[in-house]
């Protein structure tokens, strides 16, 4: 049985009419292959990805298991269509909190056509794409089961400047982010979800070391998806945080050069992560008192 994703926080979502992803009770994800050079450029990548066997496991484990291709019927009732079947990051989770990061400073590659630079470049103008090096694409935060989640929509999001995303990272982990960037956060889970040696900080600088060196692929366009549960970290239990990266419709060949534009992102969300791990309030009183 196929649905659609409970959990989708960016991309093309399925609607009425509209074609977007689906998963099944098996933890897989559906992503229809879109006809134009997205759909094989991602098959392309997926298929040499797996092939190559100098990529160390522990960098393995940041992209999704691939299954190949398969055609199911479309969300949109279309008919049978070519699917891109890859591992449903979230299938485990019960009420999981997600982000995606779209990396770099900008957003299309070099051969692709000029209409589709103009367009990408207008809106790596008009988000924090330019000045940052990422933007936020899309997130939901868990409340409570009361409040359920703050997802906001794609527009809203789109229009962060730099302090909203630094907020929205700080909300994030966050037990009291009700629906705006208004609030206070108080940081409740920033130190079991950012902190720590399994937290999205320690699992940045491992792909940051990879990225330092690697020059087999250029990741444009490509998103880091950050999760974790709110409710077992309330209870002590580990918050299970996820760092995986996924979109890779706009992945070219590195020619031995090394990703610099994925690589200068990254080091800038790694440069807001760890500030806000070095500023929590305890931190601070900490730091006044040296
Ligand atoms: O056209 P839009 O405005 O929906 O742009 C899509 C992007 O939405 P955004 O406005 O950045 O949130 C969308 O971004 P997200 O995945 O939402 O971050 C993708 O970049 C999508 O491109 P592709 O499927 O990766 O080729 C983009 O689609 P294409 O422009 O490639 O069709
Ligand atoms: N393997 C996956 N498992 C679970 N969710 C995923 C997976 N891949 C993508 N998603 C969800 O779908 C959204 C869009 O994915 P993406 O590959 O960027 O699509 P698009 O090419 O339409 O932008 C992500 O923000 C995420 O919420």
């Amino acid at each position: 049985m196929f649905k659609i994703p409970d959990h989708q926080v960016a991309g093309h979502q399925a609607s009425t009419g509209i074609i977007g992803p689906l998963i099944d009770d098996s933890g897989r994800f559906y992503k229809p292959l879109q006809s134009d050079h997205r759909g094989s450029q991602e098959v392309e990548f997926y298929t040499k990805f797996s092939s190559i066997t100098e990529i160390p496991n522990h960098i393995r484990k940041f992209f999704p298991i691939y299954y190949g291709t398969k055609q199911i019927e479309a969300s949109d009732g279309s008919g049978p269509c070519p699917h891109l079947v890859m591992e449903d990051v979230v299938s485990i989770r019960t009420n999981p909190s997600l982000m995606d990061i779209k990396m770099g400073s900008r957003t299309w590659f070099p051969t692709a056509s000029e209409d589709y630079i103009m367009k990408c470049l207008k809106k790596d103008r008009e988000t924090t794409t330019l000045p940052l090096g990422f933007r936020i694409s899309g997130f939901q935060i868990y409340g409570d089961k009361d409040s359920g989640y703050w997802k906001p929509e794609r527009k809203y999001v789109l229009g962060f400047s730099t302090d909203d995303v630094r907020v929205a990272l700080k909300k994030f982990v966050s037990s009291n982010s009700s629906n705006d960037l208004v609030a206070e956060p108080d940081f409740a889970f920033a130190e079991s979800v950012y902190g720590g040696p399994n937290g999205v900080l320690a699992q940045l600088l491992k792909l940051k070391t990879w990225f330092e060196n690697q020059t087999i692929f250029h990741f444009y366009s490509c998103s880091v998806l950050m999760v974790y549960e709110k409710e077992p970290a309330l209870k002590g239990d580990s918050p299970g945080v996820t760092v995986k990266l996924i979109d890779f419709a706009h992945v070219i060949e590195g020619e031995g050069v090394i990703d610099h534009n994925f690589l200068g992102g990254l080091c800038s969300l790694i440069k807001f992560i760890s500030d806000i791990l070095d500023n929590l309030p305890h931190n601070s009183a900490q730091n006044s008192e040296n």
